[in-house]
């Protein structure tokens, strides 16, 4: 087959997918020699792509009319069980609120489907075809319709290539407007083949005469991400179908896909993976709440919404960690130190007394012993168990031998009855209670921690390797809130506390049982309503649990610090403090992660630049690497600077091309006066904002500033009457928001107005890369100070 003559010249390789930057929005089909216009005539040409086209628009016709035939039957079933109301036994109960928390989920998932609900088809050498969407859909007969694509059936679609065409002759993108088809592109991959199956060169299509990848990345930003299902690149398709199994390692620079193939292949493993994932769950941490807001549509639009989202500083239920400190207690903080200072503390709560204490109870006297302590201390630790655990294991052994005393003065024979009595009266005995508290204090990790940094004499005792400097920098008022950084040490000192879980433990066993005894249940009633292809009787039989008809796997997971995720994704990982990693590996015993990032990119106290440093003694060296190496973000010019800057401030910054060109895509303005430059951003700003806004209102501008300087931007703009969204959790769906470089991180803008880059360089290097990279289509740089080395080829 002859190369497409557009891509060969682009330099496209041979995996023939990933356009290269300028390569013209032309699919190769419309470019063979024998389908050129002119060659059989341009009105022949356009009659018979429009004949494809209204070919196209029948099978779409009838895939949504599919669609709403099981959105009509997913709403039935659903206003019957509705109907039924809330009469009858418990366990009828029960069933009807798990099946209409069924049908709501599926009525839920039928509707987020809509927009490009298929996208692609594949022509087969053997003849057959096979049409690609965002679920799989089967006729009455079972007869599959459309392929979801996630299922083995529908990877050629991202993969397939002239050279590995993989029983492919053709691949064909559907481009769509609400259910109307308004282009079509077609891939050739083996056209003898194609042409032998009786298609006429002459209906190739390139109707819409911009490649679906190209006006997916052209298109002006909402404020939200959306997914890439039409266009996943062959590198993220691998990635993202990657085996769920060992900790895989994302690293690429900024705008290569890493979130949107983070979040695909979320959705990939639940599909590929249902019963085990649906049942443990899977957890994604971002790196803020704006982050976790603008990707918060994903997921759903690919029919999943089970996925727990969350941020670090959330994954300690009932902890608002939102107080702030500087980088150097942050960094601190997030030391490997620090578990070794939060496990003396903890150590340090079981003292053996100086002296011993005597307590008279009805007329009788009981010493509690120092030593008598110190052998019971050391009996309890012998168990291994958490702090509170192992306490109930010393309480019980020094109540046992104060007991012995007791019945040594009554003179040393006791019925068994009486001494559980006796054992009661020492256990209530206020002193006695007060003794043993002081031996082995039951603890929370807030109160641990809450000691720890308010009382410096319990500093000095559980930190030796700390610096007089670094205790005080921990210093803080008992008042003052939780931060991000507490939140791993609070996990830390609650792993080792652990509960008093006696109680828990029995109630699991019952839960167990009764567990059982659902899931057969669940199975026979699955047989009978045949909803089995919608639910699996573990999880129907979870709904069913006293738990409540509500409460998803997600939502246990949620609120339970200990819950074990069957996968964890994690964004922008370089973020993340080797506590913090501690804290999370403990959710995902199994290490099934995906972690994503770029250590170019790290602006984070605790943060990593080398991901060995980071993972190895974590993951005891076993992670595998995947690398990203296509911009799809940032225009060509901007990101070629953003390299040439990072690396002449010596960051790790990975190899990679851009997707596209945008012309003057970055625009450099030097202001005389530093007063002015906050008021010149601003005016820049809002004529932006009012520049790319477009009819439906898409279209987003951002200034991003140091933190100074973003507060004299927003007053400016405050004061010019604009309502401007400032913060870590901004509403991303206003037109024009400040930002510092940190805010800023993951997300993208239509336009970005970069303030004094000098500045942000001082702050962090990596604050001034993520800034850079941020645009999809223009950045303005307002300088006053000269530019950082880098901006300009000759510096
Ligand atoms: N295959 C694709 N098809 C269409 N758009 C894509 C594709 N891959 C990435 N994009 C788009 O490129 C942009 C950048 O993607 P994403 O935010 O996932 O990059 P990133 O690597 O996480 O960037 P950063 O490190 O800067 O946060 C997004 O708008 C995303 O939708």
């Amino acid at each position: 087959m002859t190369a497409c003559p557009v891509r060969r010249g682009c330099g496209v390789a041979d995996n023939g997918r990933p356009p290269a930057r300028r390569c013209a929005p032309r699919p190769c089909g419309a470019w063979r020699p024998g389908a050129r216009p002119g060659a059989t005539g341009v009105s022949a040409r356009v009659a018979a792509i429009d004949n494809e086209l209204a070919g196209e628009q029948r099978v779409v016709d009838g895939l949504y009319g599919r669609l709403d035939a099981l959105r009509a039957q997913a709403r039935r079933r659903l206003a019957a069980v509705r109907r039924a109301g809330p009469s009858g036994s418990p366990q009828n109960r029960s069933e009807r609120d798990a099946f209409a928390t069924l049908y709501e989920d599926r009525v839920a998932q039928l509707e987020a489907v809509e927009d490009r609900l298929a996208f692609g088809r594949l022509d087969l050498h053997d003849g057959d075809r096979r049409y690609i969407g965002r679920i799989g859909l089967t006729d009455e007969e079972q007869t599959p319709l459309l392929t979801d694509w996630r299922a083995p059936a529908a990877q050629a679609f991202y993969r397939a290539t002239a050279a590995h065409p993989d029983g492919v002759v053709r691949r064909r993108h559907l481009v769509t407007a609400g259910r109307r088809v308004t282009g079509l592109e077609d891939d050739v991959l083996d056209l003898d083949a194609l042409v032998a199956q009786g298609v006429d060169p002459a209906s190739l299509a390139g109707v819409s005469g911009e490649g679906a990848l190209l006006a997916a990345l052209g298109a002006a930003r909402t404020g939200r991400m959306g997914d890439i299902v039409a266009t996943i690149q062959a590198e993220q398709d691998a990635i993202i179908r990657s085996p769920l199994a060992g900790a895989l390692v994302v690293q690429g620079g900024p705008g290569t896909g890493k979130t949107a193939v983070a979040l695909h292949r979320a959705a990939y493993l639940l599909y590929a993976h249902r019963r085990l994932l649906e049942r443990s769950g899977v957890l994604l941490v971002g790196p803020s709440r704006t982050f976790l807001h603008y990707i918060d549509q994903v997921l759903p639009s690919l029919g999943e919404t089970g996925v727990v989202t969350a941020t670090l500083a959330d994954l300690f239920p009932g902890v608002e960690a939102r107080g702030t400190e500087p980088d150097e207690v942050a960094r601190l903080k997030g030391s490997t130190v620090m578990a070794e200072v939060v496990a003396r503390a903890v150590r340090q709560r079981q003292r053996v007394p100086q002296q011993p204490t005597r307590v008279r109870i009805d007329g009788r006297t009981v010493v509690v012993r120092p030593q008598d302590v110190a052998s019971a201390i050391s009996r309890a630790r012998r168990q291994h168990r958490p702090h509170n655990l192992a306490r109930v294991t010393f309480v019980r052994d020094m109540l046992g031998r104060l007991a012995e005393q007791y019945v040594q003065q009554l003179g040393g024979d006791v019925a068994p009855e009486d001494r559980a009595e006796i054992i009661e009266d020492l256990r209530t005995t206020r002193e006695i209670r007060v003794a043993l508290n002081l031996a082995w204090m039951p603890l929370t990790p807030q109160g641990l921690l809450r000691d720890l940094w308010t009382k410096p004499h319990r500093l000095e005792a559980a930190a030796p390797e700390l610096s007089p400097r670094q205790r005080a920098l921990l210093a803080r008022p008992a008042d003052a809130p939780w931060t991000p950084a507490d939140v791993p040490l609070l996990d830390e000192a609650a792993e080792l506390l652990g509960e008093d879980d006696q109680a828990a433990r029995a109630q699991a066993r019952a839960e167990a049982a009764q567990r059982a005894a659902d899931v057969e249940y669940a199975r026979q009633v699955l047989r009978s309503t045949g909803a089995g292809d919608l639910v699996s009787a573990e999880t129907l039989a979870g709904r069913f649990a006293g738990s409540g008809p509500s409460l998803t796997t997600a939502e246990r997971a949620a609120a339970d610090r200990a819950w074990t995720y069957g996968h964890v994704v994690v964004d922008e990982a370089q973020e993340l403090s080797a506590m913090a990693w501690r804290a999370l590996l403990r959710r995902v015993p199994t290490r099934s992660l995906t972690i994503v990032g770029d250590v170019a990119q790290t602006s984070a106290a605790g943060g990593t630049h080398e991901w060995a440093a980071m993972l190895d003694p974590l993951l005891r060296g076993s992670w595998r690497l995947a690398e990203l190496t296509v911009n799809y973000r940032t225009p060509a010019v901007v990101a070629d600077t953003a390299r040439r800057v990072a690396l002449a401030a010596g960051l790790p910054v990975s190899p990679q091309t851009s997707a596209r060109d945008v012309p003057d895509a970055l625009t450099c303005t030097r202001v005389d006066d530093d007063a002015r430059l906050a008021a010149t951003a601003a005016a820049r700003a809002e004529a932006l904002t009012d520049e790319v806004r477009d009819a439906a209102g898409a279209g987003r501008v951002a200034v991003v500033a140091t933190p100074e300087r973003a507060a004299q931007v927003r007053a400016t703009l405050v004061a010019a009457g604009r309502d401007v969204p400032a913060g870590d959790a901004v509403d991303l769906h206003a037109p024009l928001v400040v930002l510092t470089p940190g805010q800023a991180k993951g997300l993208e803008f239509d336009v970005v107005v970069l303030v004094e880059p000098a500045e942000v360089l001082e702050v962090s290097a990596g604050d001034l890369y993520v800034a850079m990279t941020r645009p999809t289509h223009a950045l303005h740089v307002l300088h006053t100070r000269d530019l950082p080395a880098g901006f300009t080829e000759r510096t």
